[in-house]
C-alpha cells in the first residue's frame, strides 16, 4: 500500500463566500467545514500525516480552536500564502521524502465520497498523478469581458471539470513546484503544474456531490445534504393498511 502525505489548504480569503467567518471555519452540521474534509483521510492507514494549511492571520486562533484534534489525529499546522499554489508548496516543504505520494484536497470539499478517494489514490499509485474531475454536463457560452453578449457556444467534448483529491508521486509534484515560474498565467490547481512539467496526469470520474463550497448557497446545499442522510427514511402510509389511499 502506497504511504500518502495529504495537503489540505485552507488559507484563501473566502472573498466569494463572504460573512464573518470564512467558509474552512463554518459549521457544516456541527463540525467545521475543514475538519469534515480533514476527517476523510486521518483515519486511513495509509496516510502518513495531514497537513492543514491556514493563514498566517488564523494560526493563532486555529491552535487555540483546534489545537488538540490536529495533535489528536497526527495532522500538522502549516502556514500559507497569498496564493493557492503558495500555500501548497508551504506544506509541500515540509513533507519527508520518503513519501511515496501526496494528495491536495481543498479544505472546503467536505463531501467527498470515501470510495472515490479510494479510486484516486489506487489511479495514482498505478499512473503516477490522478485527479477526480467529472465531465461538463452543460452547454458553455463565452462572454465578452463586461458585457451581457455571448461571443460563442464552446463545444464541451472532451472538458472535465477538475475536482480535488488530486494525486501526485511526490518527486512528480516537487519537480513541478522547482519550475512553477516559468509558467505563465494563473494557476488554478496542482494538476496544471504536474501537466506543465510534462508528466502524465489521469482522471478518476468524480460526483457532482463533490462540488467545493465557494458560496453561501453552497454551504447550505451541503448543509441540507448532510441533514438528508442523517435523517430517519420518511414513513408513508402502507397500502396494505390503507384501502382506501389515492396514490
Ligand atoms: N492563498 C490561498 C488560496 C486558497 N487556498 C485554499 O484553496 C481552496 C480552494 O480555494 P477557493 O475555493 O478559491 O478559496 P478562496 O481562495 O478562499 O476563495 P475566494 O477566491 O472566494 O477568496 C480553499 O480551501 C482555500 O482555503 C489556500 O489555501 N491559500
Ligand atoms: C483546485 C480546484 O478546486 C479544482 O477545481 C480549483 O481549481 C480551485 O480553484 P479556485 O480558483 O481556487 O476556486
Amino acid at each position: 500500500m502506497a504511504q500518502v502525505a495529504v495537503i489540505i489548504p485552507a488559507a484563501g480569503r473566502s472573498t466569494r463566500f463572504g460573512g464573518l467567518e470564512k467558509k474552512p471555519f463554518a459549521p457544516l452540521d456541527g463540525r467545521p467545514v475543514w475538519q469534515r474534509s480533514a476527517e476523510l483521510f486521518w483515519s486511513r492507514p495509509d496516510v502518513t500525516k495531514v497537513y492543514l494549511v491556514v493563514s498566517p492571520d488564523d494560526r493563532d486562533e486555529f491552535r487555540q480552536r483546534f489545537g488538540h484534534l490536529l495533535a489528536f489525529n497526527n495532522a500538522q499546522l502549516v502556514s500559507g500564502g497569498a496564493e493557492r499554489f503558495e500555500s501548497v508548496a508551504n506544506a509541500l516543504a515540509v513533507v519527508p521524502e520518503e513519501v511515496e505520494l501526496v494528495a491536495v484536497h481543498d479544505a472546503v470539499r467536505p463531501l467527498t465520497p470515501p470510495a472515490l478517494v479510494d479510486a484516486v489514490f489506487a489511479a495514482a499509485a498505478t499512473h503516477g498523478a490522478a485527479l477526480l474531475a467529472v465531465p461538463l454536463a452543460d452547454t458553455l457560452k463565452r462572454v465578452e469581458t463586461g458585457s451581457t453578449q455571448v461571443l460563442e457556444t464552446v463545444p464541451r467534448g472532451g472538458l472535465w471539470q477538475a475536482q480535488t483529491p488530486q494525486v501526485f508521486c511526490r518527486d512528480w509534484l516537487v519537480d513541478a513546484y522547482t519550475r512553477r515560474t516559468t509558467l505563465p498565467g494563473p494557476i488554478t490547481d496542482d494538476a496544471q503544474l504536474v501537466e506543465a512539467a510534462g508528466h502524465p496526469v489521469h482522471v478518476v470520474t468524480g460526483t457532482a456531490l463533490n462540488f467545493k463550497i465557494t458560496t453561501q448557497d453552497d454551504l447550505a446545499l451541503a448543509e441540507t445534504i448532510l441533514r438528508a442522510r442523517n435523517a430517519k427514511p420518511v414513513e408513508r402510509p402502507s397500502r396494505a393498511f390503507d384501502d382506501d389511499a389515492k396514490w
